[in-house]
């Protein structure tokens, strides 16, 4: 999937978080989006996934040099981040059952198999709020990264993470991004964005 922002700007009231942003993002391509606390990049992440419009500006989605509108474009990127919320009250295998109604996995992988790409075997019957925050993390990569999406969002990927998970994500990404469009969200580009040869500092467009 390609975007092209072109004079695309976002405001908050009192407040610039990006303008006079022209950027293309190549399908196939690994974007970091760097910067420190508050400097745009969720702001900006969800411009591109649709969940927050430009204030000015324009932003097109095209998958195989077709353009396509925002709601055809959502249906092919999956997004793991601190604000995507999983359904608490549901068991893992549960939540992955109900996933999969709604999009399929990869590779024809069932939820059963992504339980263990999550490494959460013991934990499949647990209900998601007794989770700790990195099983839940490991479980949200996972949903992004084996869906059939072509464009993949992963903002503050390694938040709750260990060391050992760090690498579990940096293996899990190497493999599973394959083709497809990449941008992250980091303030740890050394740990998260390693795959990324693109980066956009949002406070540049300030
Ligand atoms: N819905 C909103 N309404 C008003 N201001 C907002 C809203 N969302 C974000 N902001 C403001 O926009 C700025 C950028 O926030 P954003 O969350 O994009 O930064 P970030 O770089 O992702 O930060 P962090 O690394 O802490 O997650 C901040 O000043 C924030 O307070």
């Amino acid at each position: 999937m390609k975007l092209e922002y072109r004079k695309a700007g976002r405001r908050f009231p009192g407040q610039i978080v990006f303008q006079n942003l022209d950027l293309e993002i190549e399908a196939g391509s690994h974007w970091a989006i760097l910067g420190a606390n508050g400097s745009g990049k969720s702001t900006f992440l969800k411009t591109a996934f649709g969940a927050l419009s430009l204030s000015e500006g324009s932003l097109q989605h095209s998958i195989d040099g077709q353009t396509v509108d925002m709601q055809s474009a959502a249906l092919n990127i999956a997004y793991a981040a601190p604000y995507f919320e999983l359904i608490e009250e549901l068991t893992v295998l549960e939540f992955l059952k109900t996933a999969q109604g709604f999009r399929t996995f990869k590779n024809q992988l069932g939820p059963q198999d992504i339980v263990q790409k999550a490494m959460l075997e013991e934990a499949a019957k647990r209900k998601i709020r007794f989770l700790s925050s990195g099983m839940k993390q490991r479980l949200k990569l996972c949903l992004a990264l084996f869906s059939e999406a072509k464009l993949i969002i992963l903002d503050e990927p390694t938040s709750n993470l260990d060391r050992a998970g760090v690498q579990w994500f940096r293996d899990l990404l190497e493999n599973e991004i394959e083709d497809r469009s990449l941008l992250i969200g980091t303030n740890y580009n050394e740990d998260e964005g390693f795959l990324c040869d693109q980066h956009l500092r949002v406070t540049d467009y300030q």
